[in-house]
């Protein structure tokens, strides 16, 4: 079902903080949102969770996400979910709440539709228990950052939202048997309850237990969660040796995971009042852009090493093409600059304008067919030599655009000339490097492949004329030195 211009169209009901990164997410991925939420302070909310994404989703990928989708706000919501091919509810986790708004939306929406709950708790049995069409689509927080979302429910429609999903850049996993809360809140569960006991019992703060998750174990499962972990924490002897000297520990006293410690004022006191003295100085939206950051710079590491959620977002950005010239010259790289990428001088790290110049090669490499596929028959190429000129300060947020000229690309070697634009059309660097086509089994440079050789023959005719201003200076060369 496509929409007035074209693009796919998602409503969401509810646009409180997950509401409101379901419609972040899906904006950006270029579909049209409508969002019903009685509050009225709802859209500045909104506006406030989507700026916050804006700066932060494009920043994870070397290519540009579709063009954004349009947003509207909706009286009521049978309007929000009219003609609508994905439904996502979202409204505070009371059952008698949501089954009020399953019956609404199912009425509503479009036979087709998918329908999605974000609850954190309720099995899919327990929503649907009055009629109304429903799967669980369990995201996690920030919604348009992290990958993960839960599916439960009906195979068919877990099917049809897994597709949808996907397509906005997601890592749906399917929950094989409804159970409360599904598979990560009963984990986040465990070590939220275990933390109030600590709180309660005066063993440590709440700064100290977030120091505990993230200067250890938190920093491990981002990219190896679990199991994986203690497979290696048994050493050489693996798995095993690992359930044989821990597994007795289960029924020592370590944990009092079984009981709840009592929830009234007292404790909502204790724990409020130390979480305001350890981070009441900052606003939530600021709190959220530092988590934000992070995650990017987190996400973007694991993109490198294509792990984990680092290759989901590899897989995504697979499927974002694009195209386009420039001067005469292929565009190589469309990205957002992340804040990961500045530095105390408050710009763009020198580091990064080569990694844009290697992301750029990256794209050029693409275009002439020395794509993922002709690497894994063995051949490559190899950096040999790089000239960064840095002309322009760049800042986060900035988008770059790089176009890349063929110099030369006779035999074993590929000359290129980067030039790198800041959104307002300055140019901010140029990369020249020099690469060798090389067999990466024998590690020695080699011819490339014919249809790799007839590319490159044929970008170097159309880039002859193209002048090349600053290409083959010498380090510190001023005009006239020569
Ligand atoms: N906050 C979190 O960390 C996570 C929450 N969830 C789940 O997402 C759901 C929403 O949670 P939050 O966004 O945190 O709550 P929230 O309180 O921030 O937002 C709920 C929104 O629903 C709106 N609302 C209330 N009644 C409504 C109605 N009849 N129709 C439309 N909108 C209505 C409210 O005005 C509010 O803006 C819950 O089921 C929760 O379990 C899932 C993952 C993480
Ligand atoms: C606390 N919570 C149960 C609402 C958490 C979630 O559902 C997932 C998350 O984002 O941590």
């Amino acid at each position: 079902m496509m929409s007035n211009n074209g693009s796919c169209k998602a409503a969401i009901i509810g646009g409180g903080v997950i509401g409101g990164g379901w419609a972040a997410r899906f904006l950006l991925n270029g579909y049209d949102v409508s969002v019903f939420d009685p509050d009225p302070e709802a859209e500045r909310k909104f506006g406030e969770v989507i700026a916050n994404a804006r700066r932060s989703l494009p920043a994870l990928y070397d290519r540009p996400l579709p063009q954004e989708g349009e947003l509207i706000f909706c009286e009521t919501l049978e309007q929000a979910v009219q003609g609508a091919d994905y439904v996502q509810e979202s409204v505070p986790e009371r059952l008698q709440l949501k089954h009020a708004v399953h019956a609404a939306i199912t009425n509503a929406a479009p036979a087709e539709a998918v329908i999605g709950s974000s609850t954190s708790g309720f099995k899919p049995s327990e929503l649907c228990s009055r009629g109304a069409r429903a799967i669980v689509a369990h995201p996690f927080n920030p919604v348009y950052l992290l990958p993960l979302v839960e599916l439960v429910g009906e195979r068919a429609e877990c099917a049809k939202a897994a597709a949808v999903l996907r397509s906005i850049g997601m890592h749906p996993l399917s929950v094989k048997k409804e159970i409360d809360a599904h598979i990560a809140d009963r984990l986040l569960e465990a070590i939220w309850r275990e933390s109030l006991w600590l709180v309660k019992d005066g063993i440590a703060t709440t700064e100290d237990i977030d120091e505990a998750i993230r200067m250890g174990f938190g920093l491990r499962f981002a990219q190896m969660g679990l199991f994986e972990t203690y497979r290696i924490a048994g050493g050489e002897a693996g798995m095993r040796h690992f359930m044989g000297q821990f597994g007795p520990a289960l029924s020592w006293p370590w944990t009092k995971l079984m009981d709840v410690p009592k929830f009234n004022e007292e404790l909502v006191d204790l724990i409020a009042g130390q979480s305001e003295d350890q981070s009441g100085k900052k606003t939530i939206r600021e709190l959220e852009r530092e988590r934000d950051d992070n995650l990017v710079g987190i996400l973007r590491a694991l993109k490198v090493s294509n792990n984990a959620g680092g290759k989901v977002i590899s897989d995504h950005e697979a499927t974002l093409a694009f195209s386009g010239t420039h001067d005469g010259m292929p565009v190589t790289l469309r990205h957002q600059v992340p804040a990961s990428w500045t530095d105390y001088n408050g710009h763009m790290n020198e580091a990064f304008y080569l990694e844009a110049g290697s992301r750029a090669t990256d794209g050029f490499m693409q275009l002439i067919g020395a794509d993922s596929a002709y690497i894994a028959k063995g051949l490559s190429y190899f950096t040999v030599e790089s000239h960064v000129r840095y002309l322009n300060e760049v800042h986060e947020g900035d988008r770059l655009t790089a176009t890349s000229q063929l110099l030369s690309g006779q035999g074993k070697k590929m000359h290129l000339f980067h030039r790198l634009f800041r959104g307002d059309g300055e140019l901010a660097a140029t990369v020249e490097t020099l690469l060798l086509h090389t067999d990466l089994n024998a590690r020695r440079t080699c011819v490339p492949d014919g249809s790799v050789a007839d590319k490159l023959a044929e970008f170097e005719r159309m880039h002859a004329d193209i002048p090349a201003d600053g290409a083959g200076r010498f380090v510190g060369e001023r005009p006239g030195d020569r």
